[in-house]
């Protein structure tokens, strides 16, 4: 590692960056400041934050999340999502820092059942996924030297995600009527982490004395990096239930019903095909993510540990 071996770490109270956050610590000093020290809805804090910091990355999973929200919330949306993005990448650029990124299958339009490349056209249902996408954009056109990740379905075993709100109501209700006509891949906040910090690694490596932006800048780009392998959210609500019963064979747990999507109304649209081809990862970088089962099944397996 350089001498400067500041990292700007945002949104270190959500699922990812809170697993970032003790990773990321073993490659360099990690700011991580808190709501009230960094506003992502001000421009001008953010630029602030970064003089201040002169981080040489700057590691970026702070986002406005609230899908359905959104909806009605578009300006928060977009300062957070569609603006910050970009003014991180502006400040990064005046100082040579290299920005990582994360994004969001709902970038897409859920059209046909391939599973998406980087290349592949955009067309986002909602506003978070049209914020989240001008976010990209606005951070490609900085010029910063950045690597965006775009990810899908996020649970970590503690913070808010489909995977706790499943395993709570499942012990309270009867049935859960659960999509199975959207398919996608659940994705461990930790295995995002741990996927984030060797690619740090990797490219710091026999990297001193040059600027971060030079270990990124022929790299720079989009890559998918989702669990492997593929469901629907009732087949991650299937495997959630399977588990509890498992661990806890006296309990009872909820039974779980498939329905279609116009069987679920919500404010926001959300794509029906949200399958990420993740082969550009291990291309470039020789990483592929583990299968989404198994860190579902680590996931909950802490959380059992823990007594949640
Ligand atoms: N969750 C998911 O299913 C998916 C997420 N992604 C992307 O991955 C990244 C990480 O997501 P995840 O960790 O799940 O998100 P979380 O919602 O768990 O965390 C978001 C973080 O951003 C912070 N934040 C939000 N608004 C502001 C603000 N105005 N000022 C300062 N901080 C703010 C939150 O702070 P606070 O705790 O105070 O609210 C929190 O720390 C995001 O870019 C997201 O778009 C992509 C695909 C799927
Ligand atoms: C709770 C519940 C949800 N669902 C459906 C609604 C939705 O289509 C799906 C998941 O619910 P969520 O509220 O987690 O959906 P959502 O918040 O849209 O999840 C998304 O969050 C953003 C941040 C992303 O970037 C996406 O990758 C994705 O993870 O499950 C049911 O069918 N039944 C239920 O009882
Ligand atoms: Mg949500």
């Amino acid at each position: 590692m350089s001498l400067n071996n500041r990292i700007l770490l945002t949104g270190s109270t959500g699922q990812l960056g809170a697993a970032l956050q003790p990773l990321l610590a073993s490659l360099g000093t990690v700011v991580a400041p808190t709501r009230s020290e960094l506003d992502l809805s001000d421009a001008a804090s953010i630029r602030r934050t970064m003089l201040a910091v002169r981080p040489r990355w700057v590691v970026h999973p702070g986002a406005y999340t609230a899908v359905d929200r959104a909806e009605t919330e578009p300006e928060i949306a977009h300062a957070v999502n569609a603006v910050a993005p970009g003014v991180f990448g502006e400040e990064a650029k005046r100082i040579g820092a290299a920005v990582i990124a994360f994004s969001t299958d709902y970038v897409f339009d859920g059209s046909g059942s391939a599973p998406w490349k980087e290349t592949d056209s955009t067309g986002p249902l909602n506003v978070y996924g049209q914020t989240k996408l001008d976010g990209e954009r606005a951070l490609a056109a900085s010029g910063a030297a950045h690597l965006i990740f775009r990810t899908s379905w996020v649970y970590s075993a503690q913070g808010r995600s489909f995977l706790g709100t499943i395993a709570k109501l499942a012990r309270e209700k009867e049935k859960l009527s659960i999509i199975n006509d959207q398919h996608g891949a659940p994705t461990s906040a930790s295995d995002l982490a741990e996927m984030t910090a060797y690619l740090v690694r990797q490219l710091e490596d026999g990297g001193e004395g040059r600027r971060a932006e030079d270990l990124v800048r022929t790299q720079s780009g989009v890559y998918h990096a989702a669990g492997t392998g593929e469901a629907t959210w009732f087949d991650f609500a299937k495997h959630i239930v399977a588990f509890g019963k498992a661990s806890y064979p006296d309990q009872t747990f909820a039974e779980i019903l498939p329905i279609p999507t116009a069987e679920y109304p919500t404010p926001a649209k959300r794509p029906l095909n949200s399958r990420l081809d993740c082969t550009k990862l291990w291309d470039i970088f020789g990483w592929t993510m583990p299968l989404w089962t198994k860190s579902v099944d680590e996931a909950l397996a802490s959380r059992t540990a823990k007594g949640i």
